[in-house]
């Protein structure tokens, strides 16, 4: 039998021990399951107190219990859902009731969504929103997720999908006229125009998106500094809570020590890193190394400096991206720290800042300018509809195609109806339509068990 036509099941709520456990079943034995263990079918999506017994008529849990029958359920196949008190006895005894039915067997990761991706109830980017739902640490996260599950992207990769044909449909008409030296402008001219306001939509659409893909890991901000400076000071600050130890003595932080901000729904890391100098000491030195290299791969870089002392330049340039980055110049602000011992005072000199990291003067307004920062980084947060690399990838090779298939045209249509192809292609697998088995394998082999 085919793994897709076996049975599945798993627990989808939280780990054991928690108050209530759901474990969903998904396919065609969901309904031998219910009997099974609870007795006659309940009425369809109605909740149902039942008392659950193994295949020997003991009693596992007294349980709440739901039937939603395929293809008009979650999955599209036949769903069972036990909810039950979530110890780990308890669902033990339930897994091991459940597995003893024929063709029935422990879900993968990701394997219910995947069915339902399988049953066209979601195509592929709203399976990558439903997961990234699931993910979602901050309120801006979680808007985006849900904006993708409902097809914000899906839809429009769609109607384009379709446009593109329509317009490759009239353009390979023009082929067959070709043939009999006729031309074919009529055909010509609206498919032109067709594919140049869908390359219009397409470019416009990448444009507006800033890093919307990174909304889903966030935004990456270093603290460095020479010792002593209070990066560790200000780490704690941000946290709100003693993350980093905070000491007189310079070298004091060694480890990189990361803590998760929401920054106004931004998700955002701040790393705190050992202070940068020249030294023998071997642990140190391994502190050090570590430190630049954190801050040369940060989005932002907070370097952080004592009162009024000056700046080294040329420990600023060796902490810029080298290669393959693409941090302007903008992203490292200097922070000038203990303004209570007199030196520049608060947002002095200009496109500075001034703080006392110790009494918290300076930290709002530094706190602000960080979000200020990360709404231009994540770019539209509230129309973004690229949220992975994937579909970023994808919607760039559609646009390419496009552009090419205009250049095209005039050199023959036989060319530019190749370029329309590739072009619904790309779009094709943004949906998840024409992908091969492992690329999906890949994409659900990352999803949680039980969803
Ligand atoms: N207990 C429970 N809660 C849950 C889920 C679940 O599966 N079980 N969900 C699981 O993801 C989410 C809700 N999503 C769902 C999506 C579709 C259908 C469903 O039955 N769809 C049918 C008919 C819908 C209708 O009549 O409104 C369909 O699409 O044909 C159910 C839940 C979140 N909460
Ligand atoms: N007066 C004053 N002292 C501060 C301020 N911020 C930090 N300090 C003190 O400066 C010293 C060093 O602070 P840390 O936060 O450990 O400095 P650091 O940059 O993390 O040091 P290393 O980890 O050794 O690189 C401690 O004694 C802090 O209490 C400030 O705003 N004002
Ligand atoms: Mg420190």
């Amino acid at each position: 039998m085919h793994p897709r036509d076996q049975t599945i099941f798993a627990l989808s709520s939280g780990r054991a021990p928690s108050a209530i456990a759901v474990v969903r079943v998904s396919g065609p034995q969901a309904g031998v399951a219910l009997t099974t263990l609870a007795g006659k079918l309940p009425a369809p999506r109605q909740a149902s107190r039942r008392l659950l017994h193994d295949g020997a008529g003991q009693p596992i849990d007294d349980a709440v219990v739901l039937w939603f029958p395929g293809p008009g359920s979650a999955t599209g196949e036949d769903v069972a859902e036990f909810h039950v008190h979530g110890g780990r006895a308890v669902l033990a005894a339930l897994f091991a009731a459940i597995s003893i039915i024929p063709n029935t067997r422990a879900a993968e990761p990701g394997e219910f969504t995947r069915r339902s991706f399988e049953n066209g109830k979601l195509d592929l980017t709203e399976a990558e929103g439903l997961d990234d739902l699931i993910h979602a640490d901050t309120d801006r996260q979680r808007r985006q997720a849900l904006r993708q599950l409902q097809g914000l992207l899906g839809d429009r990769a769609r109607d384009w999908r379709e446009r593109i044909i329509e317009a490759s449909a009239l353009i390979e008409a023009g082929i067959d006229f070709s043939d009999e030296g006729d031309v074919p402008a009529e055909l010509r001219a609206p498919a032109v125009k067709a594919i140049r306001a869908l390359h219009d939509e397409i470019t416009k659409v990448l444009a507006a998106q800033g890093h919307s893909e990174r909304l889903r890991d966030g935004l990456v901000v270093a603290i460095a500094g020479e010792p002593n400076v209070g990066k560790s000071t200000l780490m704690n600050q941000l946290a709100r809570r003693e993350v980093a130890i905070v000491s007189p003595y310079a070298g004091t932080t060694r480890d990189v020590i990361e803590v998760q901000l929401d920054l106004d729904g931004y998700p955002v890391t701040v790393i705190d890193t050992a202070g940068i100098r020249e030294t023998d000491d071997p642990v140190e030195q391994e502190g050090v190394r570590r430190a630049r290299a954190r801050a040369e791969d940060a989005d932002l870089v907070l370097w952080l400096v004592e009162g009024g002392r000056s700046v080294d330049p040329e420990a600023i340039r060796s902490l810029r991206k080298t290669g393959g980055g693409d941090r302007a110049d903008g992203s490292i602000w200097i922070v000038r720290n203990k303004i209570d011992l007199g030196g520049a005072g608060p947002g002095e000199p200009r496109g500075e800042f001034g703080i006392s990291a110790s009494r918290g003067d300076g930290i709002p307004e530094l706190v602000e300018a960080l979000v200020t920062f990360a709404a231009d980084f994540f770019g539209a947060s509230e129309g973004g509809v690229i949220t992975r690399v994937r579909q970023r990838d994808l919607m760039v090779r559609a646009s390419d195609s496009l552009r090419r298939s205009l250049d095209l045209v005039e050199e023959g249509e036989e060319l530019a109806a190749e370029e329309l192809r590739a072009a619904a292609y790309a779009l094709g697998r943004l949906l998840g339509r024409v992908d091969v088995e492992d690329v999906l394998g890949a994409i659900f082999q990352k999803f949680c068990i039980g969803k």
